[in-house]
């Protein structure tokens, strides 16, 4: 596992316009190389911030849209159309204005679906649904996710894998409910870390001075029981794009300024 690469902006609103610019390459040399993109999209402020930015720039359709394949981090598990739900507020930030192809959008089931309100069934379902959209050069029975998004809370956690709680210690699961949750709502599905481990790229949005113990903590070589974010890595590359308050707490060696 290479080392993560670390990237500063001055600010989270720059941070939000440079990670947009980077996904948009990512994005179009993948389907330049591939003929189609697969992307897994994270909630949050930092996650939606991203996803506004990449709506608002200038290349962003420089992507074609109907060969983008995308897929959730987690969910929280609430009705269709909940605001609280990661793809509602990504389809207001983002997904609404651009012309995806349906079928290559893949939310997480909401409570008031197919599996009613069994999370752990749901999550289930989604992990077939990953199975099947896998490939024989897949590293686990989830596609090469060509980027894997995750926003990093002030507690470490990525997606809805959370301290110490049974989620994050799955070795063998792809997906899996979570309850209990310390961050409403308390009933998720996510994302395990066998399944972002999978991914070419992870990529770990931080940006506030309420993430910069947390990023100290993943980036100092804590365990990932303790430390959700510290086990979240890419078979090829991890990269942690902060702003500078995130990045506050961080030993100066570990980044050079991305901007002044
Ligand atoms: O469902 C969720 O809440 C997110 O997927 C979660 O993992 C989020 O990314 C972090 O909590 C950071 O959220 P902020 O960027 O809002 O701090």
């Amino acid at each position: 596992m290479s080392p993560p690469q670390l990237v500063v902006h001055r600010d989270k609103e720059l941070m939000a316009q440079a990670a947009a610019a980077r996904l948009i390459t990512k994005v179009v040399d993948a389907q330049a190389s591939r003929g189609y993109a697969s992307v897994v999209l994270t909630g949050g402020r930092n996650g939606n911030g991203l996803l506004a930015a990449l709506a608002a720039a200038p290349a962003r359709d420089a992507i074609d849209w109907g060969r983008l394949d995308l897929w959730w981090g987690d969910e929280r598990f609430v009705p269709e159309g909940d605001p609280e739900r990661n793809v509602t507020q990504a389809r207001e930030a983002l997904l609404d204005s651009v012309p995806l192809d349906p079928k290559r959008v893949h939310p997480m089931p909401a409570s008031d679906g197919p599996y009613g309100k069994d999370a752990d069934a749901a999550a289930e379902a989604y992990a077939v649904e990953l199975a099947k959209a896998a490939g024989p050069e897949n590293h686990a029975p989830v596609p090469s996710f060509d980027v894997l998004m995750l926003g990093v809370g002030p507690d470490t956690h990525v997606a809805s894998l959370f301290p110490e709680l049974p989620a994050v210690r799955e070795t063998e699961r792809t997906v899996v409910g979570v309850h209990g949750a310390p961050k409403p709502p308390p009933t998720r599905i996510t994302l395990t870390l066998p399944a972002i481990r999978a991914a070419r790229e992870v990529w770990l949005l931080a940006a506030g001075e309420d993430k910069a113990n947390a990023a100290a903590i993943a980036l100092s070589g804590a365990g990932e029981v303790q430390a959700p974010a510290a086990g979240a890595y890419g078979r090829s590359r991890t990269l942690w794009l902060l702003d500078a308050a995130a990045a506050s707490q961080l030993p100066r060696s570990l980044y050079p300024p991305a901007s002044p």
